[in-house]
């Protein structure tokens, strides 16, 4: 077992360090069992769907069970010699340097030993907790964190048994203040400050959180979709909704509340029992608890490594064990009867839901059967079921089911509300993945892909809501993306993707259409036609039809080159060196040529316009914004925010170039600014029903610019931006 001791070293990250040991483990056993034993094991694993069988053989062989029993222990001990436990001695001392620090006027320090002091406290020392609470209140008043304040001055008054007259006061004071700060901001940027206001929608009886214009519906094709039984106009909320189950990875325990994920910034609340987790207030913590944290408080060590295992045991925890082999026994056979006449926000829907049918590849399907056997392991030490228990498999195999559903219908949570590139409604090249969880949502799992989507999803925390990207006819069905996009995959590439992913072949209209982006392709050498690039290094001409006719690592090599010539110059843009930064712009775009219109090329225009723009020269800055505008409205839409934000920065060009001249022309430039900015304020109203406004990272730059026009001209609520 030393081995193993030595891998939980290397990985931080839990279940890539998990799937390594049980890659490894696999083969220890192996060898360990009888011949006929190591012929079965290898048939099941290698073959065959992973199922009852699996977990009915490695249940029943000794050798198995002796491993999975060694690597608990493993685990546990593990978790904890590493786990901090609550110690009021300690937590004393923290808050004794915390005073010192308050006293020194170092507030920030103070607040972090309070933390650690709050982190540490029996929290059933309840009237020390309020007081504890009240003093980090008092600092956070200072700190103008008047939010932040609020929060722990409720806290302080639920936790205190008598009543505080002053903590009333308190409260009073802060939430004046809090208004007045927030009256003040508004005056300064605008209302609802990098705030998405939405509330739950509640209106559809057949689906909780859609909107009523939305209903489901069902086609032997595709199984259960949502399709819309009203006109939607664009930018209309269709799901808002709350997550069933919301998983933390665990290298973030210390960064977001536990429980609806939001972002700890200064203060937290702290488990009862745990020094592991952080809630943002006590109810998140409360809730926590209740729900399915006092099961796995203890256990979290453990149940760390199994992440899958983890959301699935988390399902079994919220729904209640009993209640969820009772309904699974049930609704196995109902599963054929889609669509259901009723969608009810309870554990019954969550087991309707649809499972991942493919094939999990070796050793992947062990390391799963692993995981769910882990997982009994620990709810036998939670005295929620026994081994000798009849359903002892039953779970088992429900857990592999419930891996299955979560592996098709998981959302990522994001670390924040706005990074997702389909929030900018931009469609890049390269993807990226700043997951912090994992989610699952009940009637937000149904709508179907789509390679050429009508809707986008925005995260708030664990709150999934998807609005409309355009507008929606009635009977069309609502879409979404699960990934590919036609603009950033060929379309050998989506289909690829979709089914070695989610095991479908995807019928979405962009797909039997054989849609091709033409905006990321490169040019033919044969005919200059549009040539595009599948990821197995295939190529062809959507024009001549010339197949396999460049070399892909050649075109490759040529992409790295011209990445590395704006990477460099963006640093001698950062150094002020802004004409060795042109420079090396115009080379990459040179490289580039040989391509049709691509993100980095929006990029390379951009950065040009700006070191034009900064060596004064308007007339080519306003030459290369225009370029970009072209690029934009050919990948994004000719209505896309992101033609709308360049259209500013044009007016803010011809601004300043008309100060350059004198009389008719200064006139003129005002003219076409004049323009510029009405073509933007028009598609930004498109978009303030949806109360999303972003200014892309690109743009940043011209923030403030936007802020002004918007603030001058736009309507109350075309202000509402995010910089990125
Ligand atoms: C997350 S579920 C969506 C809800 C599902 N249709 C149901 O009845 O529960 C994903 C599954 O829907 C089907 N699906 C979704 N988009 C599809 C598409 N574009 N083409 C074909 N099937 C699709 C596939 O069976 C896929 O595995």
């Amino acid at each position: 077992m030393n081995e193993f001791n030595e891998i939980n070293e290397l990985f931080t990250n839990e279940w890539l360090q998990f799937i390594e040991f049980t890659s490894m483990l696999i083969q220890h056993i192996l060898a360990k069992l009888s011949e006929e034993d190591q012929v079965k094991m290898r048939q099941l694993f290698e073959s065959s769907k992973l199922g009852k069988e699996q977990i009915d053989f490695m249940l029943s062989n000794a050798i198995i069970d002796e491993e999975v029993q060694a690597y608990f222990e493993i685990c546990m001990n593990t978790s904890k010699a590493h786990g901090a436990k609550k110690d009021l001695k300690q937590a004393f001392k923290q808050l004794t340097i915390a005073k010192e620090h308050d006293l020194n006027l170092n507030l920030n320090e103070a607040i972090v030993h309070y933390n650690k002091g709050i982190l540490l406290l029996d929290l059933n020392s309840k009237e020390l907790l309020s007081k504890i609470l009240t003093e980090r209140a008092k600092i956070l008043e200072q700190l103008r964190e008047y939010e932040e304040c609020l929060i722990d001055i409720e806290d302080a008054i639920k936790f205190s048994c008598k009543t505080y007259p002053d903590l009333d006061q308190f409260k009073k004071d802060i939430t004046e203040k809090l208004i007045g700060y927030n009256l003040k901001l508004r005056e300064e940027f605008g209302p609802q400050r990098n705030r998405l206001n939405i509330c739950a929608l509640t209106e559809n009886k057949q689906l909780p959180s859609a909107s009523s214009l939305v209903k489901m519906n069902y086609s032997p094709d595709k199984g259960r979709f949502i399709q819309a039984q009203a006109d939607i106009p664009k930018g209309t909320i269709v799901f808002a909704e709350e997550a069933y189950v919301k998983w933390l990875k665990p290298s973030q325990y210390e960064k977001f509340c536990y429980f609806c994920i939001k972002k700890i910034t200064l203060r937290f609340f702290p488990c009862r029992n745990c020094t592991n987790v952080r809630f943002c207030c006590s109810n998140c913590e409360e809730e926590a608890w209740n729900k399915y944290h006092s099961n796995e408080c203890n256990y979290l060590g453990v149940l760390k490594y199994f992440s899958y295992g983890h959301i699935a045991a988390q399902c079994l925890l919220i729904a209640g064990i009993e209640n969820v082999i009772e309904i699974e026994k049930q609704t196995h056979a109902e599963l054929s009867k889609w669509p259901k006449k009723e969608f009810k926000q309870d554990y019954h829907t969550f087991a309707s839901l649809c499972a991942f049918d493919g094939d999990w590849p070796y050793p992947y399907n062990f390391t799963m059967c692993f995981a769910v056997l882990l997982v009994l392991r620990l709810l036998e030490k939670m005295n929620l079921i026994t081994k000798q228990s009849e359903d002892y498999s039953t779970i088992g195999y429900i857990m592999i089911k419930l891996i299955s559903k979560i592996n098709l219908n998981c959302y990522s949570i994001l670390n924040s509300k706005f990074r997702h590139l389909e929030a900018l409604n931009v469609v890049s090249h390269k993807e990226t993945n700043d997951g912090i969880g994992t989610a699952i949502y009940l009637s937000a799992s149904l709508p179907s892909h789509s390679c050429d989507p009508n809707c986008m999803k925005i995260r708030n925390g664990s709150m999934l809501i998807l609005t409309s990207t355009r507008k929606v006819k009635t009977g069309e069905e609502i879409t979404i993306t699960y990934r590919p996009h036609f603009k950033n995959r060929s379309f050998k590439d989506r289909q690829h993707y979709l089914y070695e992913n989610y095991s479908f072949k995807c019928k979405c209209n962009a797909c039997e259409n054989v849609w091709e982006n033409i905006g990321y392709s490169f040019k033919c050498p044969n005919c200059e036609g549009p040539l595009i690039l599948n990821s197995d290094k295939t190529n062809y001409c959507v024009e001549c039809s010339a197949a396999n006719v460049i070399s892909y690592d050649d075109v490759i090599k040529q992409y790295e080159e011209s990445e590395r010539l704006i990477r460099e110059s963006k640093k001698l843009f950062a150094q002020n060196k802004i004409d060795e930064s042109k420079e090396l712009l115009l080379k990459a775009n040179q490289i580039l040529c040989s391509f049709y219109s691509h993100n980095d090329q929006i990029a390379i225009d951009y950065l040009l316009a700006r070191c034009c723009e900064l060596q004064k020269n308007y007339r080519e800055a306003l030459k290369y914004a225009k370029q970009v505008i072209k690029k934009q409205e050919n990948i994004f839409g000719k209505s896309s925010l992101e033609v709308a934000n360049t259209l500013l920065l044009c007016s803010l060009l011809c601004d300043r170039y008309k100060k350059t001249f004198g009389g008719i022309f200064q006139r003129q430039k005002r003219q076409e600014a004049k323009l510029f900015r009405e073509k933007a304020l028009n598609i930004f109203k498109c978009f303030s029903k949806s109360e999303i406004r972003v200014v892309s990272a690109d743009f940043s730059h011209y923030l403030p610019y936007v802020i002004h026009i918007l603030r001058k001209y736009g309507d109350e609520y075309s202000l509402n931006y995010c910089k990125v």
